[in-house]
């Protein structure tokens, strides 16, 4: 989404809550537009606070063509980019294709990165290795992306870790509390690494 505001930001709201990374561009022949980009900066950086997620913002010096015109130089952008933890590049979107498609690609990728990141924070999953001493109350274990969710009102025993990579799956025995009394009650056998739904 172009925001389109002139001077500075509008009803921030509709493109804050829809983007997953934003790039805030100035001209390098326009310092009064470089200026512009602190109050953007200070806005995403203000909403990613409020959601606890990091957005990856890129600074983008366009018109670097007009270079004899500059009023913003590349250590200027370096320090702004450092200030508010942002990538910079320097594009001329009228005379380079590549190096704009090349900020579209970083900016893509800087996104998918920022989600892995929150991926790692991992459901839980159910093991028997180390038996609890306690009762567990049941908790659904409601994952942000979707990955796992289960409650485990039948298992008392139950030792509660999380999901391995599926390069690491092996076989696991999970016995109910029933089936920890009875010996030759029936028990559930679990592949490690596989997601409860
Ligand atoms: N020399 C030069 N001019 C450019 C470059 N990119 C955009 N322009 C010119 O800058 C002016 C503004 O471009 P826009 O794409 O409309 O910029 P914008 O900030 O999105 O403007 P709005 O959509 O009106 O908010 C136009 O006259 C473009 O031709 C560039 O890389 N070099």
């Amino acid at each position: 989404m172009d925001t389109a505001d002139q001077d500075a930001p509008l009803n921030c709201e509709r493109y804050l809550h829809w983007a997953n990374v934003f790039l805030v561009v100035y001209s390098i022949d326009n310092k009064k537009s470089f200026e512009g980009c602190h109050q953007y900066l200070d806005i995403i950086s203000l909403h990613s606070k409020g959601v606890q997620h990091n957005y990856p913002v890129l600074l983008l010096g366009n018109k670097l063509d007009m270079e004899q015109y500059r009023q913003v130089t590349k250590s200027d952008g370096q320090a702004l980019a450092a200030k508010y933890g942002c990538l910079l590049y320097e594009v001329s979107a009228c005379l380079d294709f590549e190096s704009v498609q090349h900020v579209f690609h970083e900016a893509v990728r800087e996104m998918r990165r920022e989600m892995e990141k929150s991926l790692t924070v991992r459901p839980l999953f159910i093991t028997e290795e180390r038996p609890c001493l306690h009762m567990v109350t049941p908790t659904p274990v409601a994952s942000k992306h979707g990955l796992a969710s289960c409650t485990f009102n039948t298992l008392s025993t139950v030792n509660y870790k999380e999901i391995p990579s599926v390069a690491q799956a092996k076989l696991v025995t999970v016995k109910s509390s029933r089936a920890q009394s009875k010996r030759k009650a029936p028990t559930l056998t679990l592949l490690k690494g596989f997601k409860i739904f």
